[in-house]
């Protein structure tokens, strides 16, 4: 977690902008766009907009997942422009994309891309996990193409590309219920790489609880689900302490359970917490103050809906503004909302040590 840790510092900032697009979240001006535009793309290739359910539905509705997933990606540019010099890192929620097919899956790198260009750190939020042979795969996310451009070269078995085409993330969310075989290949994959993983230990829902509060007898270790997880979180990263003094496996730990969160961070002294839940799911920086170490690091904090639709709350807001004008309240209303997320942190960090 060194780079994450230095960019935190250099920012002076623990927020992560998720970014986390779905249609209600664009501003209305920007979805009739692409409609207007994907209808124009329908006509060229003799398709009839009105026909989407019948015959060449298909391929209308891959124009309109095209259209649809363009304007995603022009939307989180226009949040990057506000954030970017701002906050250390982001955190793409895959699944947002994925509901649109390869044309999402096309955003979602772009995004990532993009978000590296600007010098952010990414955190793809993917929540993966496997067999161990399966997890392979899936490392592939950090350490490239599993098998590189040479000719000639025989296959057997992964060699992986590196460098960062064709998803440009830093780090990945997984999901560790598989053991540590699932972990293994995620973990070599981040080495090669230099890039992080953070693994599910205590998250942000409810209903979570039904699993991760479940008690263990002592033969078991004793205490709950998620503070054995934490337990092992904790050793398989020993291997990989950076100068940060943290590893290369953190833990997520949802800001709606701050007790949790404080028990979590004595037994895990080397483990880095990315923490969700603060803003729209309720939890506040008093939440999150116990993640953070004694000398306020080892903790990043996410707000996805909190930042990126922060435009539907401006009174200046109309439907009836171009789409420009539209997306650069998009921008201007992020950089304000991760701003305020700043100072509110900073502000309950300093007051609690
Ligand atoms: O325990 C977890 C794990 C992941 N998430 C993800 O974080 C964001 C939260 O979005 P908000 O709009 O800030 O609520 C989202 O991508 C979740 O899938 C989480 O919330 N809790």
């Amino acid at each position: 977690m060194d780079r994450l840790t230095a960019l935190v510092q250099d920012k002076n900032n623990p927020t992560v902008v998720g970014l986390d697009p779905r249609p209600e979240l664009l501003p209305s001006q920007l979805i009739e766009q692409a409609r207007q535009r994907a209808a124009r793309s329908m006509a060229q290739m003799g398709l009839d907009p009105k026909d989407l359910q019948q015959t060449q539905g298909e391929q209308a509705q891959a124009v309109w997942a095209d259209h649809l997933a363009r304007a995603y990606l022009r939307f989180n540019l226009a949040i990057l422009e506000g954030v970017a010099d701002l906050v250390p890192a982001v955190k793409p929620q895959i699944a947002m994309y994925e509901a649109l097919g390869p044309w999402g899956i096309r955003a979602y790198t772009g995004t990532c891309r993009a978000a590296a260009d600007r010098g952010l750190y990414v955190i793809g939020d993917v929540k993966r996990g496997d067999i161990g042979s399966t997890a392979e795969a899936y490392a592939a996310h950090l350490d490239g193409l599993p098998l590189p451009f040479t000719p000639g070269q025989t296959i057997d078995g992964p060699a992986h590309s590196g460098g960062r085409f064709p998803w440009y993330e830093d780090a990945l969310t997984i999901n560790v219920y598989l053991g540590s075989d699932g972990v293994e290949p995620f973990l070599q994959a981040a080495e090669h790489i230099q890039g992080d993983l953070f693994a599910l230990v205590r998250t942000s829902n409810p209903s979570g609880s039904q699993i991760q509060e479940l008690g263990l007898d002592t033969a078991s270790g004793g205490g709950t689900i998620y503070q054995r997880l934490g337990d092992l979180v904790e050793s398989w990263g020993q291997s990989s302490i950076g100068e940060s003094g943290y590893s290369r496996l953190g833990a997520v730990v949802g800001a709606t359970h701050p007790e949790d969160g404080a028990l979590l961070r004595q037994a895990m002294p080397h483990t880095f917490f990315l923490v969700p839940g603060y803003g729209a799911q309720g939890g506040s920086a008093a939440d999150v103050v116990p993640m953070f170490d004694q000398s306020c690091g080892g903790a990043v904090v996410n707000s996805s809906r909190g930042i990126i639709a922060a435009w539907r709350k401006d009174p200046d807001y109309s439907p009836r503004l171009s789409v420009q004008a539209a997306l650069g309240m998009v921008t201007r209303d992020a950089r304000q909302a991760a701003q305020a997320m700043k100072d509110d942190l900073n502000q309950a960090i300093k007051e609690a040590r």
